[in-house]
């Protein structure tokens, strides 16, 4: 990786998953491999549901960032503010976009050196580099999944057609299911709470980052 395309950097609550509540950098790469990001083309991707800008290097504590080290260190930079405790290890959230087509092993070190916990959300068709703290997949529908394992499997509901059950024999120590968001939310948050009241090996996402007014 010769340089790094970055949406955007900025200090939040990580609002989704098993970490949710949690201060966290969150780092948004640019691109996906699953939708151009344009919204003409939103109807024929293969990820159609997607509630995230991440078109261009041009968002606050976006950029083009030459190298690992300069990229964590400008990260870190948002971590250290007048509140951060100095003895808890910095907390960083690598979304995007999807992440998977940027991280790459230096930028993982260059993060540790940095001391930072690294958490991932990804969509699961690439592989995941190593070295990574937390992983977070999450499936999309008519997508093959390569990366089978992690941290926690979190799947966006409903996507007919999707196959769950072979989902619980994946090797993940944790998985949810999260709302969609969009028009039929509410539709979507009833689903989903048959879906974990019925299936017990799963639990409730909620994007409380959303409800909560946080970024
Ligand atoms: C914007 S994606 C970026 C990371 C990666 N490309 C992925 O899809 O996992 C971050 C998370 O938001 C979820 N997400 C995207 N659109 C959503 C929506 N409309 N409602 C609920 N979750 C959504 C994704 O499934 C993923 O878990
Ligand atoms: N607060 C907050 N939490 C999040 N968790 C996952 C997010 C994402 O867009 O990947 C996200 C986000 O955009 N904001
Ligand atoms: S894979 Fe992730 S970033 Fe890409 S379009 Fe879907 S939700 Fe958005
Ligand atoms: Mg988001």
């Amino acid at each position: 990786m010769s340089s790094y395309a970055v949406k955007e950097m900025f200090l939040t609550l990580q609002g989704e998953g098993l970490q949710a509540g949690r201060r966290a950098v969150f780092l948004r790469f640019a691109g996906c491999n699953l939708w151009s990001g344009r919204e003409q083309d939103r109807e024929t991707a293969q990820c159609r549901f997607c509630d995230t800008d991440f078109v261009g290097t041009d968002g606050d504590g976006g950029g083009k960032f030459a190298d690992a080290d300069t990229l964590a260190a400008s990260a870190r930079g948002f971590w250290d503010t007048e509140m951060a405790d100095p003895v808890e290890p910095a907390f960083i959230v690598i979304t995007g976009g999807e992440p998977m087509l940027q991280i790459d092993a230096a930028l993982v070190d260059a993060l540790h050196a940095q001391g930072f916990e690294i958490a991932v959300e990804s969509n699961g068709t690439l592989p995941a580099v190593a070295g990574i703290d937390w992983l977070c997949i999450s499936p999309k529908q008519g997508t093959t999944i390569v990366q089978q394992s992690g941290d926690e499997l979190k799947l966006v509901w409903p996507q007919p057609g999707t196959d769950y059950v072979a989902m619980e024999s994946w090797q993940f120590t944790h998985r949810l299911i999260q709302p969609m968001d969009g028009p039929t939310v509410q539709d979507n948050v009833a689903a989903a709470i048959d879906f974990v009241m019925s299936r017990p090996k799963w639990r409730l996402s909620t994007q409380v980052h959303k409800s909560l007014g946080l970024r």
